[in-house]
């Protein structure tokens, strides 16, 4: 693992390899600079994998990730995490592998999203309380987490701009006789249909008037070439957790 590696042809291996997101990060790896080391699913040992690749990235489920973890470990190797639906435990599991290894889990690979963050921190950070914070969101059928780890992510970043604790501050599934908003929450709702790749609004709703920041993903193909990217990137880093800030040095 050296910097050299990073600057060169890297080999990628790909958990969750069948996958809608394993299938675009192959398509862009057979046209780009870089090479698929191959691919594990479900019945496969991720360490098998990770023994012949520079890195890993991971587009699977939660419940694998203690061994895609372990994988990466025993090899030495950087991985990037971008399966969502994690719970508390998975990232104290993310954040004892980073002190061995460099590891970068988000919810959005893509450029975008990535800016989008940073704007709605800023947004909340100058707004103040009063505005009142939705994030909605719109997935594929197929989806089986709510909210998406991108609505997490810009949660996250509203709560930062507010200096408060995201936790502290969630309101989902609201449903029935729920009471007023609760002042200063963070609102998030998930919508499902058809075969939509990803959309994304955060909504700060103020005294008779409304500011709305929004991402539309037209394709896998901006989650795959920005997952290809911080892989690349990964190699050679220290050990440590990265964002895609620190990739795309926003
Ligand atoms: N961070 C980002 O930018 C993005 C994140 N995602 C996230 O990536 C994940 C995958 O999404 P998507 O490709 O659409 O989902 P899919 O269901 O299409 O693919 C997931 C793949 O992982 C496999 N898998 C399931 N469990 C395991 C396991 N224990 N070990 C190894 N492989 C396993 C599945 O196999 P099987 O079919 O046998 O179950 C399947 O092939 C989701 O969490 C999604 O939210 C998606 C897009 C962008
Ligand atoms: O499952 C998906 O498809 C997606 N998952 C990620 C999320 O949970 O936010 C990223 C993207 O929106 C697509």
């Amino acid at each position: 693992m050296t910097q050299s590696v990073a600057q060169s042809v890297a080999r990628m291996g790909i958990i969750g390899s069948d996958g809608r997101m394993g299938q675009a990060i192959a398509a862009l790896l057979d046209e780009g600079e870089h090479t698929c080391a191959g691919g594990v699913g479900r019945t496969h040992d991720p360490a098998d994998l990770a023994g012949h690749a520079d890195v890993l990235v991971d587009f699977s489920a939660p419940d694998a990730l203690a061994d895609n973890l372990a994988a990466a470990r025993g090899a030495g190797i950087p991985i990037l995490i971008g399966t969502t639906g994690l719970s508390p435990d998975h990232h104290a599991a993310i954040d004892e592998a980073a002190r061995t290894i460099p590891v970068l889990q988000t919810g959005n690979t893509s450029l975008g999203v990535t800016l989008l963050a940073h704007l709605v921190r800023e947004a909340a950070a100058r707004l103040g309380p009063d505005w009142d914070i939705e994030v909605l969101e719109m997935h594929h059928r197929m989806k089986v987490d709510a909210p998406s780890g991108t609505a997490l992510l810009l949660g996250e970043a509203a709560a930062a701009g507010r200096n408060i604790a995201l936790a502290d501050a969630t309101e989902s599934g609201r449903d029935g006789h729920t009471g007023r908003r609760a002042p200063g929450a963070i609102g998030f709702a998930a919508l499902r249909g058809g075969t939509v790749p990803g959309e994304h609004s955060v909504i700060f709703a103020g005294e008779d008037e409304r500011l709305t920041f929004s991402h539309s993903a037209q394709s896998r193909a901006i989650f795959a070439r920005g997952a290809i990217r911080a892989a690349a990137w990964l190699i050679g880093k220290a050990p440590g957790r990265y964002t895609m800030t620190d990739v795309l040095g926003l």
